[in-house]
């Protein structure tokens, strides 16, 4: 079947429910099809005379001032067409997104350039971008796609304002430059989010992460969750969300400290410094570094609740964990393992140093006095085991803790006030 260039052409149009138009230049004569007045609710007809003016007095100023440069662009061969969306004017009175494309025509037949084009009506979809935009606005957390291309290439085609609560920088900086997010990202956690979208980008599974930012020196922590898509070029694309997740962390990581910490006395508790323990057990079969454990018990403990209460009981352990803890090292760990019974875990300690510690703390102790009301005061010894982990391997955390008890028992019996050592 043969069919004429123009009824193609006509078919187009109709099927594209686009306008035409074409405007000499020099005169300012505008010819139009129905269509381009029907955007607008009119039919030619209605806007005779039709000129440039025409265009002119129905596209909103703004967009009149930045179409026409835009025009001029391609007039002068700077730029090889037109493009551009405007605002027009409806009969109704409301604005019509219209999107504008021409080209130059120039013939020596005709008297000058003709612009030519078409124009499309976008408005639906300018008002689903709008109403989206809002959404996005709206969300707790910035949207966002990402793009990564087969050479490694990364751009963000989109992302929401939210940057700028976030990483301190409006989109627009991501968007024109991709590494001023990635720059944001604490150095510590900038490898892992790296190898999680590399792996995200090999196995299209979702890419979650949890990493810091620093901004103004402060870090915040920030959960990404985007879903990959791979075109044929390979090109991937990630649409996601991310959210802080800095008030949940820092919840988190107070309840994992608290989760460490004998209520009572602030000190360690048993949980803890047993698993400490293993570790460092390990660590001493795999260089064969010293360690020292201390455990230590309060004298005659139980005389001291019957004589003055269960709470004056719980101030002098209170107090006594204070004294404890501000004569140890920030290395050792402190823990208060049972009622009135403590450990003291020293890493790269000697035996002889763990002594010259709890020396220290037992003369300290026999000498002080705690105060149970304003007449009475309350003196407390202790005994101690110490075993030092020196050369011989211990492969056992209970058998390290039986020898470190036997010591303590030992101490208590004979006479209590005092500290048994065994080196391993
Ligand atoms: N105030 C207080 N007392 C506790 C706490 N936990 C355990 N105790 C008490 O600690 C005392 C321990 O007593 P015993 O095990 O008989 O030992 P002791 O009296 O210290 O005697 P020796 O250890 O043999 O010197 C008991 O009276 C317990 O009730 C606590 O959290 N607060």
């Amino acid at each position: 079947m043969k069919v004429s260039a123009e009824t193609r052409l006509t078919a187009i149009l109709e099927g594209t429910r686009a306008g035409t138009w074409e405007w000499h230049v020099q005169s300012g004569e505008l010819v139009i099809n129905e269509r381009w007045a029907q955007m607008l609710g009119y039919e030619p007809s209605d806007l005779e005379p039709i000129s440039i003016k025409t265009w002119e007095n129905l596209t909103h100023p703004h967009d009149r001032r930045a179409a026409q440069a835009k025009i001029e662009r391609v007039l002068q061969a700077e730029d090889e067409s037109y493009e551009s969306v405007l605002r027009m004017r409806h009969k109704d009175g409301s604005w019509r997104f219209i999107h504008a494309r021409g080209m130059v025509f120039r013939d020596e037949d005709l008297d000058g350039p003709w612009i030519v084009g078409t124009h499309l009506d976008v408005t639906q979809q300018k008002q689903t971008q709008h109403q989206l935009s809002q959404l996005a606005e709206s969300l707790p957390g910035i949207i966002y796609s990402f793009v990564m291309e087969p050479d490694g290439t990364y751009y963000y085609p989109y992302i929401s304002r939210k940057t700028e609560d976030f990483y301190g920088f409006p989109p627009e900086v991501g968007m024109e430059r991709p590494e001023s997010i990635f720059e944001v990202i604490h150095p510590d956690d900038l490898e892992v989010v790296k190898d999680t979208i590399e792996y995200s980008y090999e196995s299209l599974c979702q890419w979650v992460c949890d990493y810091r930012v620093l901004v103004d020196g402060t870090s915040k922590w920030m959960r990404g969750i985007a879903q990959p898509e791979r075109e044929t070029d390979g090109t991937v694309t990630w649409h996601g969300m991310v959210i802080s997740i800095d008030d949940q962390k820092k919840l988190e990581e107070e309840l994992q400290r608290l989760s460490t910490i004998d209520e009572l006395t602030g000190a360690y508790n048993r949980r803890y410094v047993l698993a400490e323990l293993e570790s460092q057990l390990a660590n001493h079969a795999r260089h064969g570094s010293a360690f020292s454990l201390i455990s230590m018990d309060i004298d005659h403990f139980k005389a001291v609740n019957d004589t003055y209460g269960h709470l004056i009981g719980d101030d002098v352990l209170k107090r006594f964990s204070d004294i404890v803890s501000a004569r140890i090292r920030k290395t050792d760990i402190f823990a208060r393992t049972g009622g009135e019974e403590f450990l003291i875990l020293m890493p790269h300690t000697e035996i002889s140093d763990a002594h010259i510690l709890a020396e220290g703390l037992r003369e300290t102790l026999e000498a002080l006095r705690f105060r149970a009301s304003d007449k009475e005061h309350i003196q407390i010894t202790i005994s101690a085991g110490i075993v030092g982990c020196h050369s011989r391997q211990v492969s056992d955390i209970s058998e390290l803790l039986a020898q470190c008890d036997q010591s303590l028992y030992e101490a208590k019996r004979s006479g209590r006030n005092r500290l048994m050592l065994r080196e391993l």
